[in-house]
C-alpha cells in the first residue's frame, strides 16, 4: 500500500487556502498528522477520503487517481470523522450491522458473524444491545472505530480520535488502531495531541498553516531537538522572566524556587543542564525556532 500526494493545494470557495503545495509519500503502517488548529489537518483528511475534491495536484493510491478512480478508492477504505454521532435509538449491535450494510455487506450471515467479530475485537460485545448514543466517549469513539473497520479497508483514516477521552481511554484507543496496522494497511491518524503519535507512529507530518513542515520519522524529529531541552532551576525572581524569554514545557515548584523545562539553543546566565528531548519538546522547538510560530499545545 502507498499513498503519493504531489502539489496539492486546497483552496476554499471564500479564498481560505487550507493546503498549500504538500507534497508527501506515505507507506505502510501507522502515519501521523500532527499540527496546531487550523493547520490543514482535516482538509487533506477529507481530501483523501474523496469528501472534497482538491483545488490543484494530484493523489495516487496504489496507483489509483484519487479524483478518477473514487469509486474503487472508497471501496477500500475506512473513515472515522472528527464529529462522528449515531443515530438515534440503534443499539450497537443494530448501528454496526447498518454500516456492514453500508459498506456492501449483503449477505446477512457473513455480516452477523463480521459485527459479533468486530465488536469483540473493540471490546463493546458486551455492550451489544446497549443504545449506542447513550455509550460513554471513549466506547462511542471504539464504535466509531469498529464501523470504519467492518469491510476490512486496507486505508484507513482518522480524524482527531482521541481528543476528549481519559487517559485510559485514549491508551485503549491507540493500542486498539496498532494491533490493526499490520502489512499493507495503511493508517492515518490526525491528532493535535503529540502523544498519540509519539506511542504509535514510526513516521509522520508536521502541518503548519497549510504547508508541510515536517516529514520524516518522529525520532528523527526528535533528534533536531536533541540538546535544545534545559530544566532551569529558577528562584522567584527569576521565574516571570523566563516564562517571558523561552517556550517553557513544565513547571514544578521546588523548595529553593522552581524547576523550569524549557526548549531553546541556549539558557544565558541562568543555572540548568540539559535533559533529554521527546517529541512533545521536538514539537514545541519545531513550531517556535524553526516556524516562530509556538503558541501553546
Ligand atoms: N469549509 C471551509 N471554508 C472556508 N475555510 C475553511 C473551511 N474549512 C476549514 N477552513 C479553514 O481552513 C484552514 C484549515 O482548516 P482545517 O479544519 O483543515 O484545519 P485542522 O488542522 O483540521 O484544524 P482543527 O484541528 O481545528 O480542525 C483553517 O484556516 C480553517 O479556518
Amino acid at each position: 500500500m502507498n499513498i503519493t500526494i504531489e502539489g496539492l493545494s486546497k483552496i476554499y470557495p471564500n479564498g481560505n487556502r487550507a493546503i498549500n503545495n504538500i507534497s508527501l509519500e506515505i507507506q505502510d503502517g501507522m502515519f501521523g498528522l500532527l499540527g496546531p488548529n487550523g493547520a490543514g489537518k482535516s482538509t487533506l483528511m477529507r481530501i483523501l477520503v474523496t469528501l472534497m475534491k482538491p483545488s490543484s495536484g494530484k493523489v495516487t493510491i496504489d496507483g489509483l487517481d484519487l479524483v478518477k478512480n473514487r469509486k474503487e478508492i472508497r471501496k477500500i477504505l475506512g473513515y472515522l470523522p472528527q464529529d462522528f454521532r449515531f443515530f438515534s435509538k440503534l443499539t450497537t449491535h443494530e448501528f454496526l450491522d447498518y454500516a456492514a450494510r453500508l459498506a456492501g455487506m449483503k449477505d446477512s450471515k457473513t455480516r452477523a458473524s463480521a459485527v459479533d467479530r468486530m465488536l469483540e475485537e473493540v471490546g463493546l460485545f458486551e455492550a451489544r444491545d446497549r443504545q449506542a448514543n447513550r455509550l460513554s466517549g471513549g466506547m462511542k469513539r471504539r464504535l466509531g472505530i469498529a464501523q470504519a473497520l467492518i469491510n476490512n479497508p486496507r486505508l484507513i483514516i482518522v480524524d482527531e480520535p482521541t481528543t476528549g477521552l481519559d487517559p485510559e481511554e485514549r491508551i485503549r484507543f491507540r493500542n486498539l488502531l496498532s494491533t490493526i496496522s499490520t502489512k499493507d494497511v495503511i493508517i492515518i491518524l490526525s491528532t493535535h495531541i503529540v502523544g498519540d503519535i509519539s506511542s504509535t507512529c514510526k513516521s509522520m507530518a508536521l502541518l503548519n498553516r497549510g504547508e508541510l513542515a515536517y516529514s520524516g520519522s518522529p525520532d528523527e524529529l526528535v533528534e533536531q531537538a536533541g540538546d535544545k531541552v534545559w530544566l532551569i532551576k529558577a528562584t522567584e525572581a527569576e521565574y516571570l522572566e523566563i516564562n517571558e524569554k523561552y517556550p517553557v514545557i513544565s513547571t514544578v515548584p521546588t523548595q529553593e524556587g522552581w524547576e523550569i523545562q524549557v526548549v531553546a539553543d541556549s539558557i544565558n546566565g541562568y543555572s540548568g543542564n540539559h535533559i533529554d528531548a521527546n517529541l512533545e519538546h521536538a514539537y514545541v522547538y519545531f513550531m517556535e525556532n524553526q516556524l516562530n510560530q509556538w503558541t501553546a499545545i
